[in-house]
Parts: structure tokens; sequence; C-alpha cells
């Protein structure tokens, strides 16, 4: 279901090019103007705008691009207002439709993007049986628990349900129970009062309250600890929740997606995981299989993220050599898919010539699965590509700003390869501070990405 962004009056023609959307089946957005539709680009996201040409929409597409925001802009207006028309292709709009507006013509715009690209990519039987196990209970409000190793895309499913659901107009919020202190998970949970606790400057919604009519995602629920189980549990049998400081329990309407790496039937044998919650939760099961359960979605998950980095990186797509493919095919792949997306990133980076051949491919050999996936920062390119995706800002309160930064700066080296030019412009610092900054911390004995084509510098961990 594409999302649209209707950037202009409804009063008129746009009106009826917003009803005919969504007859088609398109979820809308509107904003009156140019900088409230960016607003709701960066809070809302869509997969297409399209803005009367009375705004601007050279503002808008810059503004967009400035932003990495990549979302198709389509200029309309009157056909004979043909400068504006002109202009506004200029300026970068994919097309133009002419008001008042042709429902087949709004219809076609609507497929071209309706290919989703968060769709979950899948082709192996196991996957697509799942696939449509998924889909067919998104359209009920029961609680789903998703169980894999690391990697295995049980965040993607999580929002393909999500987006599959009656909820999908409403928001996913997602929340990564292990990445908080359990104090900081529980005002992240359920929100506080003003002066709940020292530091509780202004009241703050909770991710129950700010899914609300949508869908909230409990990332490693298994980590829990069993006070915030009990209030979880409160939280889906009654339907509210009560903010730390609150003195009326506020209504809720949530629907619950759980995730874990973890056997949670053992967990509640072994009493660490309460068994009421388990059953509220587990309602229904999806088991995602580890990849090397999966092999025929190996080429198709590397082909996929072989465009999406040849894009991302203006690349140009490059498809795999059959030796390439050979050599993917026999690794067993302990990280999962995060770590053939990884795989595929470098390789994309590392190609040369029409094809990606076994040489732009590096293998994390024999490499024990928690040390690839929970490496330190410190480790080299091949490892540290492996580490987990980025976790959210909340996650790193109670860090040192000065820790942060030197993990930003060494990951973004990382998945720069080494090359310290395009790193120091993707963080947006000179050279010559990455330089010093990177100076400094072999000094302290932190091994840094090397120089592409360089023998490591020999450092070893401090300590
Ligand atoms: N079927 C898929 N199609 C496309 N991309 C996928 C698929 N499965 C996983 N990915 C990608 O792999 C990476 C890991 O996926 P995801 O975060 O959903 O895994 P996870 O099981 O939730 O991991 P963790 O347990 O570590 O949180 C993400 O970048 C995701 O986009």
């Amino acid at each position: 279901m594409p999302r649209l962004l209707i950037i202009g009056s409804l009063e008129a023609e746009l009106g009826a090019a917003a009803r005919i959307a969504a007859a088609r089946g398109a979820r809308l957005l509107t904003a009156e103007g140019v900088s409230a539709g960016i607003g709701l680009m960066r809070a809302q996201g869509a997969d297409l705008v399209l803005c009367d040409v009375v705004h601007d929409v050279g503002w808008l597409v810059a503004q967009l691009a400035d932003e990495r925001i990549a979302c198709p802009v389509v200029a309309c207006g009157r056909p004979n207002d043909a400068d504006a028309a002109v202009r506004a292709i200029r300026a970068g709009a994919k097309d133009f439709l002419p008001l008042p507006p042709e429902a087949d013509l709004i219809a076609a715009m609507l497929q071209a993007v309706a290919a989703d690209p968060d769709r979950p990519v899948v082709q192996d039987p196991a996957m697509t049986t799942l696939l449509a196990r998924a889909e067919q209970v998104a359209r009920a409000d029961a609680s789903v628990l998703i169980t894999g190793e690391s990697g295995t895309g049980k965040e993607v499913l999580a929002r393909h349900i999500h987006a599959a659901s009656r909820r999908a107009r409403g928001p996913f919020v997602a929340l990564n129970c292990a990445a908080l202190p359990e104090a900081l998970l529980e005002s992240e949970l359920f929100g506080h009062e003003k002066g709940a606790f020292s530091g509780a400057v202004a009241s703050r919604k909770g991710k129950f309250e700010q899914a609300e009519g949508g869908t909230l995602l409990l990332d490693e629920i298994g980590e829990m600890d069993p006070r915030l189980q009990a209030k979880i549990l409160r939280a889906i049998q009654e339907r509210e929740i009560d903010r730390l400081g609150g003195n009326a329990p506020v209504k809720v309407d949530v629907r619950i997606l759980a995730a874990t790496h973890r056997d949670l039937a053992a967990e509640v044998a072994k009493g660490r995981f309460r068994e009421d919650l388990f059953f509220r939760l587990a309602v229904v099961r999806l088991r995602i299989p580890a990849l090397r359960e999966r092999q025929g979605d190996i080429l198709p998950l590397a082909r996929h993220f072989a465009r999406r980095y040849a894009r991302a990186n203006g690349l140009p797509q490059r498809g795999l050599s059959p030796a390439a493919e050979a050599l993917l095919l026999t690794h067993a792949w302990p990280g999962n898919v995060r770590e053939l997306e990884n795989t595929l990133h470098r390789a994309v980076l590392l190609a040369e010539g029409p094809a990606i051949g076994p040489e732009a491919i590096d293998l994390l050999e024999a490499m024990p699965f928690t040390a690839a996936t929970e490496a330190a920062p410190s480790l080299p390119v091949a490892v540290a590509a492996a580490r987990p995706a980025p976790q959210p800002v909340a996650a790193l309160v109670g860090r040192r700003m000065e820790e942060v930064e030197r993990d930003l700066i060494l990951e973004t080296l990382s998945h720069c390869l080494g090359n310290r030019t395009r790193a120091a412009e993707m963080l947006g610092i000179s050279i010559r501070t990455l330089r010093n900054k990177l100076h400094e911390y072999r000094a302290a004995g932190v091994a840094v990405p090397p120089v592409p084509g360089q023998p490591p510098y020999g450092a070893v961990a401090a300590g």
C-alpha cells in the first residue's frame, strides 16, 4: 500500500486527486505547504510526493536531496501552466500530473511506486510459506512472537506484519529491550510525568503511547527483567498503562509484536520468563530459519543488496559472477542476513570490472557467531563491519560523548573500507581532523582500520 504525501490545498482539484488515490488504496498524508510536507517526510516518510506547482517544487526536491530522503516528487497543476510544469521538471520533479486529475494516470503513478522497497526478499519455500502465514495473521490483532537467530530479519518481518495489517496507517514503533538499563527502559516504555524522577523536566509519552493506533515491536523481549515483564502483561491485559509518576492509567490501543533470539519456552522452564506473559505474547509464533537453513534465499538477497548498495553509493550496477555466487553458497552465514548484507556492501565497494567476482567477497571465515556480532569497536575492517546495526540514540544515554564520537568515527571508517577522504566527507569533518583523531586513538592502543592496500598498524588493544 503506497504512502502518498500531497502538498497543496485539497479544496479544489487536488482534493479529487486525493480521493482517487485513496480509493486506489494509497495511504494519504497531506500538508498545506512545503515546510510542513518536509516535516511529515522526516517524521513518517512516504513513497511518493505530489506537489502543487503553486508551491516551490525546486526547493522541495533540493531539501529532500539535502536530507537524503529518497522519494520521487511529481508536480501537478493546470495543463495551461506550461511554464510551471517545465520549471518543476527542470528542478527535479519526476513527472507532471495535469489537473483536474485522471483516475488512470493516478493509478499508474501509484502502481509505479507500489513495489515496496522494504518488502522482505524471500524465495526459499521455507520463507515464502512463513511470509504467507505472517500476512494471514497480520489482519488479526493478536500478538505475534517472532523468533530467530540474530540478523535473520525479525524486525523486517515485524514491519511487514504491520504494513499488511489494518493498522498500517498507524505508527510502527520498535524498542530494543536489551539496549537500555531497567529504569530507562521503564520510562521509554510507559513514559513519565513531569517531576517523576530527578531530570524529568517535562512529561513524556512512552513507546506504548507513541504506538497508539499502530504496532509496538518489543525486540529482545527475552532480556526484560521480571518486574517490567509484569507491567507489560498488565498493559496487554488491561489495555492501559501507567506513566511513571502518573496518577491515572492511560488507555492504549496498540498491537504488540515481540521478538527474541532466545528459546522463550526454555526461558520459562528455567523460571527466567513469566509463563503468563509468554502465552499472551505467543498467541501466534513465527520462527525465522537461519540463513543456512534457507539456501534458496542467499542469491536473491545477495543480488538485492548488490543493487541497493550500488545505488546508495552512486556506483555502477554489477551482477555477481558465477564464481562469486558459488562462494556465497558455500558459506555458513553465522551472522545471517545481516552478515550477508555487510559482505555485499563491502563487495560493491571493492568490485571492479563488469561483475562482482569472488575476490571482492571477504567472508569472515571461522569467526564464531558471538565474536562476529558483538565485536568491540576497535576491531579491524572485516570484523567491525559485521557489528549489529547502530542502536537508537536513546541507547547511547549513559555513554561518554568522547566514546560515542570514537565509535562513530571508526564505524564510518570501516564502512568506507579505510578510505580517509570518503569517511571525512561522510562525517562532515576535515581530513586533517580525522587524521588527528585516528592518531589519538592509535596512541591509546585502539586498532584503526588501515588505509586500503596498506598493512594494518600493528596496534593492539590497550590493557
Ligand atoms: N528478507 C529480507 N529482505 C531484505 N532485507 C533483509 C531481510 N532479512 C533481513 N534483512 C536485512 O538484514 C538486516 C538484519 O535484519 P533485522 O534487523 O530485521 O534482523 P533481526 O533478526 O531483527 O536482528 P537482531 O536480532 O540482531 O535484532 C537488516 O539490515 C535487514 O534490512
